[in-house]
C-alpha cells in the first residue's frame, strides 16, 4: 500500500465517491487469489446470482481464517479510510463515528450479531453481470468498500465496474471505473455527502458490473462490516 497517494484518493472520494488506489496486488498474488475460487473449503457460502435476481454469475464469501493477504489489506485499508468515513458521517449529520482500528470496529459489528466475514471472490463468464446494489449486511455499515480486479483487463471484454449516484430531485449520474490487474478502487457503499450551493446533502450510490461479452473476470471485494 506504500504507493498510494492518499491525499489524491481522499480528494477523489470526496469529489466523485470513488477513487482508484493503484495496484495493490502483484499478478502472482492475483492469480493465487483467483485460484482459491475452486477451493470450496475456503468459503462460508456461495451465491448463484441468478437464483436471487442479483444478476448472472456467482460469488463466494470467505470463511475464517481469511487468506493472509486479504486480512492484511482489510485492516490496512480500513485504517486509511476511517478518517474519510468520519468526515462523511459528520458532513451528513450522522451520529456514528468509526474507531481508528478495524479490530475495534469488528467488535462493534460482532456485538450486534454481525459476525460472519464479508470479503468475497466473484467470478464472471460470458453473459454474466452484477445488478446495481449496495452491500449492506445489518445495522452497522462502514460507508466505504474496496474492489480489486484479479484478472488482466485483456482477459475479458465488457464487465465494466460501474457506479450510479442518485441525487435528490435530479437525474442519476453514472461512472465507469476501468481497473488494471491488481488495481483497487475504493467507493461509497450507499450514502455520501455532496457539497452544494446550500451546504452538504446526501446522495445514494449503487454499484454493479456490466455484462461480460467474452472471457473470464475475477474480482476480490473487501467490505469492512461483517454480516448478520
Ligand atoms: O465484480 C465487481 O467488480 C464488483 C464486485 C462487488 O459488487 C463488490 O465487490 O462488492
Ligand atoms: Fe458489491
Amino acid at each position: 500500500m506504500q504507493g498510494i497517494d492518499w491525499a489524491a484518493a481522499e480528494a477523489e472520494l470526496d469529489a466523485a465517491g470513488v477513487a482508484r488506489l493503484g495496484p495493490l496486488l502483484t499478478p502472482e498474488e492475483c492469480g493465487a487469489l483467483a485460484a482459491l475460487y475452486d477451493e470450496p473449503g475456503r468459503f462460508r457460502s456461495r451465491v448463484v446470482m441468478a437464483r436471487h435476481g442479483y444478476g448472472r454469475g456467482e460469488y463466494q464469501y470467505f470463511a475464517h481464517p481469511l487468506p493472509d493477504r486479504v486480512a492484511a489489506l482489510r485492516g490496512a485499508l480500513y485504517a486509511r479510510l476511517a478518517p474519510v468515513a468520519n468526515r462523511w458521517a459528520e458532513r451528513m449529520g450522522l451520529p456514528v463515528r468509526y474507531p481508528a482500528g478495524h479490530g475495534e470496529f469488528l467488535a462493534r459489528c460482532h456485538a450486534a450479531g454481525q459476525a460472519r466475514p464479508t470479503p468475497l471472490l466473484l467470478r464472471y463468464g460470458p453473459g454474466d453481470f452484477n445488478c446495481l446494489h449496495q452491500d449492506l449486511y445489518g445495522e452497522h455499515v462502514f460507508p466505504l468498500q474496496v474492489v480489486l480486479l484479479l484478472s488482466r483487463p485483456e482477459d475479458f471484454t465488457g464487465g465494466e465496474f460501474v457506479l450510479t449516484e442518485q441525487r435528490p430531485r435530479q437525474q442519476s449520474r453514472v461512472e465507469v471505473v476501468p481497473l488494471g490487474q491488481g488495481e483497487a478502487a475504493a467507493f461509497a457503499v450507499a450514502q455520501r455527502p455532496v457539497r452544494g450551493s446550500r451546504g452538504d446533502h446526501r446522495v445514494t450510490m449503487r454499484h454493479g458490473v456490466s455484462r461480460l461479452r467474452s472471457g473470464q473476470r475475477h474480482t476480490l471485494g473487501i467490505i469492512f462490516h461483517d454480516a448478520r
